[in-house]
């Protein structure tokens, strides 16, 4: 592939310690959600030296979906660990509508309050886009707004999505070149794919975005420089969807009683690739690093006189 790597060399753990024939280097997420982690506790403690309130993330959890409440969790240490103060609000899975929209509307409301963040899924009888477009614009730190949704497809500033957002930065620190490559991303939810198809646009790739439609899915991944799986399919991305010398982003998750699966068949396809993101620590600790990335960007005021 001809880039360079700072984070993983060969072997170093993951691709070969798994397996011997392991040859792709490892693009550790978890390394640089490390870094961008420390840049972003700068900024905070930067603000705060000038006198300003620390940012405030509010979290809404509907439910008791046990997934959620990990990554929520995780979501507050994470906060806690920058200098960004969070808020934890939960509901119960059978509350009405209403009771949701009026507490987004006081947390809209309330200037102490930065980003907010409503945690997906949403129990059944709640229609989750109706809710997100409740979100203040500029408080919407997963970007999944319609509006801010539209702002990337108009290629114009706004928030962005933290998954798409955080596999962006990845392949940036990490020195895989975008412009000019051909992109395939398996998958087109409004929280990873479409908008990831989307940022990988702006970026000059080539574009193809797959779905359960797709008419011979192995031919079309293997057109791919950068092949990225967001479909939820335990290993569906094997050797025969990858052409050597490939870079894989995997960004399934599914839990097994074997612990957490990606969508891709890391040790197979960890042959043939030149570059690849474990499960865990690879995307994950991505999306919770951009999160607080754009916690403190939502300050109003980090764009209009502190940056
Ligand atoms: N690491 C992280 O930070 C995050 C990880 N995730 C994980 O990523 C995965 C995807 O999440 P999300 O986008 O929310 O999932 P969704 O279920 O919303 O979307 C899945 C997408 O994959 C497509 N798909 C499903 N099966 C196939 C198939 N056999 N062939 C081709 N395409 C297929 C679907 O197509 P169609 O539209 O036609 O139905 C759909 O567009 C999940 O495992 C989730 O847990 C999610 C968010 C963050
Ligand atoms: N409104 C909303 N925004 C989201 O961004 C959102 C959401 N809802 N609902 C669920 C998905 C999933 N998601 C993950 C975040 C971090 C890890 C993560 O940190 N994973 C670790 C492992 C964590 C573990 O061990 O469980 C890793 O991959 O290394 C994973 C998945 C965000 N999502």
């Amino acid at each position: 592939m001809g880039f360079t790597n700072v984070y993983g060399v060969p072997g170093r753990s993951g691709a070969g310690a798994e397996s011997p024939r392991a040859r792709a280097v490892l693009l550790d997420g978890r390394a640089v959600a490390a870094t961008l982690r420390e840049e972003t506790a700068a900024a905070v403690a930067a603000l705060r030296a000038r006198g300003r309130e620390a940012p405030a993330l509010a979290t809404i959890l509907v439910g008791e979906d046990p997934a959620s409440h990990v990554y929520v969790a995780a979501k507050h240490r994470a906060c806690e660990a920058v200098g960004i103060r969070s808020l934890d609000h939960r509901l119960p899975g059978d509350v009405e509508g209403e009771r949701l929209a009026e507490l987004i509307g006081s947390l809209n409301a309330d200037d102490a309050v930065s980003g907010i963040l409503l945690q997906l899924p949403l129990p059944s009888q709640l229609e989750a886009s109706e809710f997100i477009d409740l979100i203040d614009v500029g408080k919407d730190v997963d970007g999944l707004t319609t509006a801010n949704a539209g702002q990337l497809w108009r290629q114009r500033d706004g928030l962005r999505p933290c998954t798409p957002a955080g596999i962006i930065e990845l392949l940036d620190r990490c020195g895989v070149p975008i412009a000019g490559r051909h992109a395939v991303v398996v998958g087109r939810s409004d929280l990873v794919g479409r908008p990831l198809a989307g940022l990988l646009l702006r970026r000059d790739a080539t574009v193809t975005i797959c779905h359960r439609h797709t008419a011979d899915l192995p031919a079309v991944c293997r057109g791919a420089d950068i092949l990225v799986a967001a479909c939820g399919i335990p290993r569906l991305i094997g050797v025969e969807h990858v052409r050597p010398g490939a870079v894989v982003v995997d960004v399934g998750i599914t839990r097994t009683d074997d612990g957490l699966v990606g969508d891709v068949d890391f040790d197979a396809v960890a042959t043939v690739a030149a570059a690849i993101t474990p499960v865990p620590g690879g995307v994950g600790p991505m999306t919770i690093a951009l999160l607080l990335a754009n916690t403190v960007a939502a300050l109003p005021s980090t764009t209009d006189k502190d940056r």
